[in-house]
């Protein structure tokens, strides 16, 4: 496996391989990877000669400065597990690489950016794009892995593909979780042994709030339910529970068609944020 720290290094490598007519594959990442990253590599190795994987915790994303200095970060470690799983070349630059100044550049995804995330963490979806976009310049994919768990962030990057016009295709990989059902997530190793034993307490109000709308119950009795299930543990605070649309994450009053409702949830357990997500 190449590994690249700059953007003429990375470019040089992709251009000589393009020239031979090879496809392909990019998970972009921001490091500490676990079996769910490793599920987009296998995906995107199965459908492409070539598959890219970049790793960059992208400061301009973080609206908490907290969450950013939390951020865990395992270089070493991340290339020993993408060399395992057969990634081909990992692009792992420094932040003055990717921003040799702050960006001026504003990105505004009207509706999909006012609800869920982008309402919780204001500039989200901004900084995701203009790096996402960067990336998308540099690797020039023909094909973007990207997790259901950021299920905003799959409709946020298929509105930048479109609107700019990007020649690839993005694909949707379903939510790799623990036995427990906790979704996988670089954020979960900052909890603690404690915390940890209670997070699957997020997974679980989704099945609780999923089988009130299978059984007929409404959106309000789910909503309830979901609330009163994570007030028990007294170490979770609910930021928001929604029943939205999957595509474009906008409220919904009743259950759409199969794959088209999405139960979204984020929590804080203790100083850490986690978010999870069921389609119906
Ligand atoms: N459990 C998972 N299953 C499948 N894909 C995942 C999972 N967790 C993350 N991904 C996807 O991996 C890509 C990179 O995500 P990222 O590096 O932010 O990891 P993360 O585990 O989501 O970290 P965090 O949620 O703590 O930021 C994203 O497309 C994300 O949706
Ligand atoms: C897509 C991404 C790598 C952009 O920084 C990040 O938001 C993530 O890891 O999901
Ligand atoms: N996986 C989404 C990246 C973030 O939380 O900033």
């Amino acid at each position: 496996m190449q590994r690249y720290e700059t953007i003429a290094g990375i470019r040089q490598a992709l251009d000589s391989q393009r020239r031979t007519g090879k496809s392909m594959g990019f998970v972009p990442t921001m490091g500490a990877l676990h079996s769910g990253h490793i599920s987009l590599i296998e995906a995107s190795k199965a459908n492409n000669d070539l598959t890219v994987c970049s790793i960059f915790v992208n400061p301009t994303q973080f609206n908490n400065p907290d969450d950013l200095a939390r951020y865990p970060h395992a270089l070493e470690a991340d290339c020993q597990l993408l060399e395992a799983a057969g990634c081909d070349l990992v692009f792992a630059p420094s932040v003055d690489e990717i921003y040799p100044s702050n960006p001026v550049l504003k990105l505004n995804f009207g509706d999909l950016e006012t609800v869920l995330e982008g309402a919780f963490r204001p500039g989200h979806f901004n900084g995701v794009g203009i790096v996402v976009s960067k990336l998308f310049n540099i690797i020039q994919p023909d094909r973007a892995y990207f997790g259901q768990k950021d299920l905003q962030q799959v409709a946020v990057v298929k509105r930048l593909i479109r609107d700019l016009g990007f020649q690839m295709e993005l694909v949707r990989m379903p939510i790799v979780r623990e036995d427990d059902g906790l979704a996988m997530s670089s954020r979960n190793r900052n909890l603690s042994p404690a915390e940890r034993r209670e997070a699957p307490a997020l997974y679980q109000a989704l099945i609780k709030a999923q089988e009130i709308l299978h059984n007929e119950g409404t959106i309000e009795a789910a909503k309830t339910a979901v609330e009163s299930d994570l007030q028990k543990h007294p170490d979770f605070r609910l930021e928001y529970f929604e029943i939205a649309n999957a595509d474009t994450l906008q409220p919904v009053s009743q259950r759409l068609a199969p794959g088209a409702t999405a139960l979204c949830i984020a929590a804080h357990l203790g100083k850490t944020r986690l978010i999870d997500n069921l389609i119906l």
